[in-house]
């Protein structure tokens, strides 16, 4: 504690910010009020203020750059009124608490030395010069995680500010009342942090931007590399440190920057509630917030069936060891690897010379366009022009031949008869239909580019030969035409989207046999099993199902083939749990945002799917990825979750050296092991009651499958508890209470209790499921129980008995 001369003196700064801050607040607030009301009337009265007039050229272009002035106009006061209402809206933040921290700096070659109070946002006086308190992000704050007291420094735009920091406090104000102020010699005072940690688990995540440790502070202020791999243990922040880096960038580059520039990939969509408060906690817009899942039924969702990462772990875990399983474990990790995605760019090449699948186009039974056609068409092209470009002409060929098609088809006898079926009133309606079809086209438009287009369409045809306004022109001919072209409509619209190239054929030929594969690919050697691993992905396409550690590679090869799609919006990529995604996947991710800097999070020992990446070793194909250069490493090694007595359990579950627990004591991890199901599920009764009376209210009881869970569910509720909720894949937000959740859906979030519903060796015995067994206990916080029927899983077998308590 600091003395009372300080006390006083901090007591009378923080009045004095207090009633600036209001008095400002309000100030502002009947003009913010009035900001909404306003961006709403210009919006009302766009149009009032544009005439528009097309009668001759010069009237468009008029109108047209009326436009174009009126939307320049909407747009600048739209954002300088969102500015406004930012700042008001961080003044409102400040309220409760205004700063949390200070430092005294005295830079060299200076005599005064500068009091720099910090806060979630900056509070400047009305001079707009002297800064009342800091935004965190700011350059000169950035020591205050960085140093003790001190020699220090910072960076800015002009260069490396060097002093000396005399003093460091915190400070704990509650709705604006000054409750503690320590003085800290320590980066960031453990006392703080301890009574952070202490606190319970919520349902959604906290920001820690009070207590952000020095090598967090790095991850959040590293602005210079291409690829950013924070290899961090389980629980030492990363997911955290992750948005407060996402909250310092739209800060940094507010200019620039938006919020939907930066794209979160997440492990499940659950865990994307789990996180989506923390930015706008912080004052910022959120950012987009997808699974990699998404990305692939997004594109490939509506035409196959696609098996997510869920069923795929769920196969692995439950399924019985056979020549079939081996198969498609060793599938999956060929399919993941660089070496396929070689082997796909190489088919691509061959693709060039011969083996294009395409599919025919049919009209009502027939086929107008066969695959034959098609593939003598897309080789007589110029071998030398790229795959993708043949792609792109023979798709203007078939729109070509479509058009002379549909002109043929008018003669038809099924148009005659459609023609026939309407009677003179629907004749004339349908005409008239026609002819308000054009007028409506013609004065609807989407401000530029489409109204370009739209007014020179209109003028041609108003113009041209076919004279498409002339009243005269026999109704029936140009209703034969529009008939037709309806009919065509589904089909234009198939060839614009690739259709007619057979990409579930194109991936299926890959499957054939070990020579026709080494041929097509180039590859020297086939992985072992390859005759299954064949059958088994040609099975699957055949239902036009794909199974998880296909559907990259399949989306990938089509793009080979249709040309890439980009994002060149993005800016910034974040990957959590980033050791689940495959050296394929990461591929794809940087061809997908080719102008994105990724940061990628992740934990080797959290591995829990066989494509897993290793981030940090010496080869690894993410440093590869941007190469050594453009990446930077960052390695955590201090766990905050867990209590001391947690940590030490689950690292000596891997014999990891690299994990350092945060000195927090808590009671030892408690076993129990029970004769039967029932008397388990009423020990977990008697212990869920126990730790709700200690004040827990987030508990989780892990099962290692989706199945185990539906029974330990029924077990419990048979044995009379209440407010259970299962957790299943398709669960989508987090609540506090007890739940009952499979551990690969527990990944990245936290619960004041972990009860491990069977530790047996029954239930994990395999070497490749330890990494899943630890993961799931190291959501615990404060208390750990695990609980078996019969032995328990060689993982604690060997441990030393002094790391946990046994239980009767
Ligand atoms: N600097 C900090 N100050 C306060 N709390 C922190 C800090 N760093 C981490 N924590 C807390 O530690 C817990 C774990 O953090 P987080 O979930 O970000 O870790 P992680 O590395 O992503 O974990 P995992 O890999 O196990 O999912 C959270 O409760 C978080 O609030």
């Amino acid at each position: 504690m600091i003395s009372a001369v300080d006390w006083q003196q901090e007591q009378e700064r923080l009045e004095l910010v207090m009633e600036k801050l209001r008095s400002r607040i309000a100030e502002w607030e009947p003009e913010v009020t009035g900001l909404h009301d306003q961006v709403a009337d210009i919006r009302k009265r766009f149009w009032e203020e544009v005439s528009v007039n097309t009668s001759t050229d010069e009237d468009f272009e008029e109108t047209f750059y009326s436009i174009k002035q009126q939307e320049a106009l909407l747009s600048e006061r739209e954002r300088s009124h969102r500015l406004r209402m930012q700042r008001f809206n961080s003044m409102k933040r400040l309220l409760s608490s205004p700063y949390f921290g200070r430092i005294n700096f005295q830079e060299d070659g200076l005599i005064l030395s500068e009091q720099i109070y910090i806060g979630v946002s900056s509070f400047i006086e009305t001079d707009g010069m002297s800064f009342l308190v800091y935004d965190w992000r700011t350059p000169i704050a950035s020591m205050y995680y960085d140093y003790s007291p001190g020699a220090s420094a910072y960076e800015t735009p002009g260069g490396l500010i060097t002093g000396t920091m005399t003093l460091k406090r915190q400070y704990q104000i509650r709705d604006g009342q000054l409750q503690n102020v320590f003085d800290t010699s320590l980066t960031i005072g453990d006392e703080l942090l301890q009574q952070v940690l202490g606190k319970g688990a919520d349902s959604q995540m906290k920001s820690i931007v009070v207590t952000i440790q020095k090598e967090q502070n790095a991850i959040i202020r590293n602005d210079k590399s291409r690829m950013l791999i924070v290899q961090g243990a389980a629980g030492s922040g990363k997911t955290s440190a992750a948005l407060q880096r996402a909250a310092y960038l739209l800060y940094k580059h507010r200019d620039r920057l938006k919020a939907d520039q930066i794209v979160l990939f997440s492990p499940n969509p659950m865990f994307n509630s789990y996180v989506s408060t923390v930015l706008p906690e912080l004052g910022e817009e959120n950012m987009q917030q997808t699974t990699f899942q998404e990305y692939l039924a997004y594109w490939l969702g509506s035409t196959m069936r696609l098996e997510d990462p869920f069923e795929q772990i769920e196969y692995i875990l439950t399924s019985k060891v056979s020549q079939e399983y081996e198969a498609r474990m060793i599938g999956m990790k060929y399919k993941a690897s660089e070496d396929f995605l070689h082997a796909l760019q190489n088919y691509a090449q061959w693709l060039e010379k011969e083996g294009m699948c395409f599919h025919s186009i049919r009209f009502r039974e027939r086929e107008l366009i066969t695959a034959e056609q098609m593939n003598s068409q897309f080789y007589s092209y110029d071998s030398s022009i790229r795959l993708v470009n043949r792609i792109a002409l023979l798709q203007e060929w078939l729109l070509r031949e479509l058009t002379s098609l549909e002109r043929k088809e008018q003669e038809a006898n099924w148009v005659q008869d459609e023609l026939d079926y309407l009677d003179n009133e629907q004749y004339a309606e349908a005409y008239n239909a026609l002819l308000k079809k054009y007028q409506r086209e013609a004065v609807v438009f989407d401000f530029t580019e489409q109204y370009v287009e739209m007014y020179g369409e209109l003028r041609g045809k108003e113009q041209g030969e076919e004279n498409v306004f002339d009243l005269t022109l026999q109704q029936e001919e140009l209703l034969r035409r529009m008939i037709v072209k309806e009919h065509f409509k589904p089909l234009r619209r198939e060839v614009k989207r690739f259709m007619f190239i057979d990409a579930i054929g194109l991936y299926d030929q890959l499957f054939g046999d070990d020579a026709a594969y080494r041929k097509m690919t180039n590859e020297t050697e086939v992985p072992d099993q390859w005759p299954e691993i064949c059958k088994q992905t040609r099975e699957k396409l055949k239902s036009s199902e794909l199974f998880y550690e296909d559907a990259t590679p399949f989306l990938y090869l089509k793009e080979l083939v249709e040309g890439r799609r980009t994002n060149t919006e993005v800016r910034h990529l974040f990957v959590d749990e980033g050791q689940d995604y495959s050296p394929f996947q990461y591929v794809f991710l940087k061809r997908l945002f080719p102008r994105a800097r990724m940061t990628v999070l992740g934990d080797f020992n959290q591995a829990i799917f066989p494509q897993a990446t290793n981030l940090q070793e010496a080869d690894s194909p993410l440093i590869r990825l941007y190469g050594e250069e453009e990446t930077s490493l960052i390695h955590l090694v201090r766990s905050y979750r867990s209590t001391h007595e947690i940590v030490e359990f689950t690292k000596l579950l891997l014999s990891s050296e690299e994990i350092v627990p945060f000195e927090r004591s808590g009671k030892k991890p408690y076993l129990l092991k029970a004769d039967s199901s029932e008397k388990r599920a009423s020990r977990i009764m008697e212990d869920l009651a126990a730790l709700k009376v200690e004040g827990f209210d987030t508990i989780a009881v892990i099962t290692k499958t989706a199945a185990e869970s539906r029974e330990a569910y029924e077990a419990l509720t048979i044995q009379g508890c209440q407010a259970l909720r299962l957790i299943t894949k398709e669960t989508l937000t987090y609540e506090k209470g007890t739940l009952v959740i499979p551990a690969y859906l527990a990944k990245g979030v936290e619960f004041d209790a972990v009860l491990m519903y069977d530790a047996s060796s029954r239930t994990y015995h395999r070497e490749s499921e330890r990494k899943l067994f630890y993961t799931a206990c190291t959501r615990a916080m404060h208390r750990l129980l695990l609980y078996s029927i019969g032995e328990w899983t060689p993982y604690i077998q060997a441990l030393d008995t002094s790391f946990y308590e046994l239980g009767q």
